[in-house]
């Protein structure tokens, strides 16, 4: 912890159990371009649970999870253009980056080699470790810092931040947000239900993809969705082979990929956006007949982000949430590892009592 920090509280996972529990600790000072930002609501990403529970082996206890963050300005620091205190604002999942590679000067910052996530990252400034937004203020630089329009509901803004850019990149990326291509949407979870919205605002047809017959109707009636496809029924994938122009696969786990390789019309365009801790399985063969493609994607630039956050304004796009104190966040993420939220957790961040150190 550095000297002269702004003491801050927030729930922190203190090791692999995925229990998290109040914590005290020390931010950054404020400093040159730098804004101060009360959180107001945090989204629970899949993500942050991978990390809680060390899945993916980088955990640096304590983390504080949470980078999908919408909150309130408080304080800038000097030098600050961007933002007044007064304004709502977002965090998504890295709140620094070198600013010099080519990946930062064309706007693609998540792919920065010095990227610094939100939370369980290594501040550029103080090689602290960076903790999330399950606290009450975060002190961010205004350029990884966006704007939340006022026509948002902010609960449901929350996912944006890193549901939404995280699909909403790689959708505009590989020309799958143009009138009558058809996506195919894996996984209905925090962001799949994001890119289902998405699919069809940009006037899609969208097909849901998913191992749970029994969210048919929600994805169909609720969301919007075209059609339903039951990832287990082979006679029901036979008949949507070669029908896709893209795939997006959201799935947090491990799952067979070639299935839904077949979906894709030759050339079509696969992205992986979920991030099963062990390897995935790629025929070649599925690959090269059909001259298929395979990208990964991750998150999204902060312009991206803004992008994102405008259109789904135009369009009257959040998440759909279910928003609990956090002195429910324990159970919150019980329930999304047993995939029991529709479709997004967030905590009411501001309205929580977050307690003090009990460690
Ligand atoms: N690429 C990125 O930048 C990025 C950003 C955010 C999240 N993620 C990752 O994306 C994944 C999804 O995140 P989320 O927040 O939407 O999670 P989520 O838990 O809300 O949704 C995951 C979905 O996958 C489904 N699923 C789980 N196991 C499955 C299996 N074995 N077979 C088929 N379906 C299965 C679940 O039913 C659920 O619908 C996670 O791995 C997360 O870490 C990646
Ligand atoms: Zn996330
Ligand atoms: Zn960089």
């Amino acid at each position: 912890m550095e000297q002269g920090g702004k003491a801050a509280l927030g729930w922190a996972a203190r090791d692999a159990s995925g229990h998290l529990s109040p914590y005290s600790f020390s931010r950054r000072v404020q400093g040159d371009g730098d804004v101060t930002i009360q959180v107001l609501f945090c989204g629970l990403c899949h993500t942050d649970l991978h990390v809680i529970k060390n899945e993916w082996g980088n955990a640096m206890y304590p983390v504080v999870p949470g980078h999908e963050v919408v909150g309130v300005v408080t304080d800038i620091g000097a030098g600050v253009t961007k933002f007044k205190a007064g304004e709502t604002v977002g965090v998504g999942y890295f709140v620094d980056s070198c600013r010099t590679c080519e990946t930062c000067r064309t706007g693609h910052e998540s792919y920065c080699p010095q990227l610094v996530p939100t939370s369980n990252g290594v501040d550029l400034h103080d090689g602290a470790t960076t903790q999330g937004g399950f606290s009450d203020a975060i002190i961010v630089s205004q350029d990884y810092v966006v704007r939340v329009p006022e026509t948002l509901p902010l609960a449901g803004a929350a996912p944006l931040l890193c549901a939404g850019v995280t699909v909403f990149s790689p959708m505009v990326q590989y020309g799958l947000n143009s009138p009558g291509k058809h996506l195919g949407v894996v996984g209905l979870g925090g962001l799949g239900h994001v890119a289902v919205k998405f699919g069809k605002a940009f006037g899609m047809t969208v097909t849901v993809i998913s191992t749970s017959p029994s969210k048919r109707q929600e994805a169909v009636e609720q969301l919007g969705a075209d059609a339903f496809l039951v990832s287990r029924d082979a006679e029901q994938m036979k008949a949507a082979a070669a029908t896709m122009d893209g795939v997006i696969d959201t799935v947090s786990a491990g799952h067979p990929v070639a299935p839904l390789l077949e979906l894709l019309k030759p050339m079509g365009q696969m992205v992986l956006v979920g991030v099963p801790a062990k390897p995935l399985e790629v025929p070649a063969f599925s690959l090269i007949a059909g001259g298929k493609r395979v990208a990964g994607s991750a998150g999204g630039g902060v312009g991206e982000c803004q992008a994102m956050l405008d259109f789904a304004a135009e369009h009257g796009i959040v998440a759909d949430v279910e928003v609990v104190g956090m002195e429910y966040v324990n159970t919150a993420i019980e329930r999304l590892e047993r995939n029991d939220v529709r479709y997004r957790f967030v905590v009411d961040v501001a309205g929580s009592k977050l307690g003090v150190d009990d460690a």
